[in-house]
């Protein structure tokens, strides 16, 4: 029998609820597919700062290392906003994904077909089926740049880098999604303004010659949110930088639904993966049992996909999730009027039911 050997960091805020729910679907695979599963719990964040005094021990740099997949719920709290950068838990989160060399993060932006009417999309926008992908550049750019306060703290910057062997790899990997898709790419640049954009278009254009078939265009930041609004199906796949792969899979969380439904996964080049839901830690509604599990219950899903290669277990894992919110089940960020309100931990249980 195969055993997982699976990182778990809850992190902060609705992290260690939404981790709950992760572990139960995890046992709940194990036992219905038949595969062992060995979960370590690690800190990080603001956990490891209270506990340690910094966001990324090297004890879970090592936890991760040694394990098959990490599952990471969400980190930060404003109660840390006034620590310095290089301690606050955010920054926990930036270690382990360049300590990992997870530089590939894949944001599937799906509408799920119970969820069709929850876009503030007209249906015709939406039209039969909206699946796009958003490949963001995950390990470098200006969140991994220098960044400085002039003493007087009247002035400051963020530098923003890229070499082309890191805009390389991450352009083959976005060709490589495209072409098991609709072999449509779009990269998204400030190409009419950056330096690193003008290195990332040429670069782009330099790997595109290796993929043919697949049908590249370019557009500027700015233009992509607003095209994101007015027609999100001309999209298949979106190649971005990291920063720019941040916000744009924000805005296309409030397209499909909610960002409570989004997962993702963060791979390195042998597709061992760091998997998230694209959502942060979420104080405002922390410990009241309303967060939605469903994007960190679908980034195990897409862990079996990929890291496992499990295809059956998380079409069983999406299916599942489809059933419960077939059946008119809600989290408060996706109810309304008519449906069935329930709490975090009632979807963790029914989506482990219909598994
Ligand atoms: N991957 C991570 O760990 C991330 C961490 N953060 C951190 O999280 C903290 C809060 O950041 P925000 O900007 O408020 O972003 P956020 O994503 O935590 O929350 C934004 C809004 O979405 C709601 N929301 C988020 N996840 C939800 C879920 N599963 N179910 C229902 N509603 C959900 C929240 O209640 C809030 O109204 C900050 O410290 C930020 O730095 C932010 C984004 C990603
Ligand atoms: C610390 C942030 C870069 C996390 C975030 O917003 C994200 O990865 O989506
Ligand atoms: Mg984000």
């Amino acid at each position: 029998m195969n055993t997982y050997k699976i990182a778990v960091l809850p992190g902060d805020g609705i992290g260690p609820e939404i981790t709950d729910e992760v572990v139960k679907i995890l046992k709940r695979t194990s036992e219905k597919f038949a595969f062992g599963i060995e979960l370590n719990y690690g800190r990080i964040g603001g956990a490891a700062i209270d506990a340690v005094g910094i966001p990324l021990e090297e004890e879970t740099i090592a936890l991760c290392q040694k394990s098959d997949a990490i599952f990471l719920g969400a980190v930060g709290h404003h109660k840390y906003n006034d620590l310095p950068l290089s301690i606050r838990p955010e920054t926990g989160l930036l270690q382990i994904r360049k300590a990992l060399g997870v530089f590939a993060n894949i944001r599937p932006g799906m509408i799920l077909t119970p969820l069709k009417s929850y876009s503030p999309l007209k249906s015709e926008i939406i039209g039969e089926k909206l699946d796009v992908c958003i490949v963001r550049e995950l390990t470098g750019g200006i969140y991994f740049g220098e960044h400085r306060m002039a003493e007087d703290e009247k002035s400051a910057y963020d530098k923003m880098m890229y070499s082309e062997a890191e805009i390389e790899r991450i352009a083959h990997t976005a060709f490589k999604i495209a072409m098991q898709r609709d072999k449509r790419l779009t990269s998204v640049d400030k190409a009419n303004v950056l330096a690193s954009s003008r290195l990332w278009r040429k670069t782009v254009e330099m790997v595109a010659k290796q993929y043919p078939e697949v049908k590249l265009d370019h557009l500027y930041v700015d233009n992509a949110a607003m095209q994101l609004v007015i027609n999100p199906r001309q999209f298949d796949v979106i190649l971005t930088s990291n920063m720019f792969g941040d916000i744009l899979s924000d805005e296309m969380s409030v397209i499909t639904g909610s960002i409570g439904v989004l997962a993702s996964a963060s791979l390195d080049a042998d597709q061992k993966g760091l998997y998230e839901p694209i959502h942060g830690s979420a104080p405002d509604i922390a410990g009241m049992g309303i967060a939605n599990p469903i994007a960190s219950i679908l980034s195990i899903a897409m862990m079996m996909r990929f890291t496992f290669n499990r295809s059956d277990v998380a079409d069983a894992v999406e299916n599942a999730v489809d059933v419960v919110l077939g059946e008119g089940y809600r989290t408060k960020d996706i109810c309304k009027e008519g449906d069935r309100l329930i709490t975090t931990s009632e979807m963790g249980n029914r989506i482990c039911d219909a598994i």
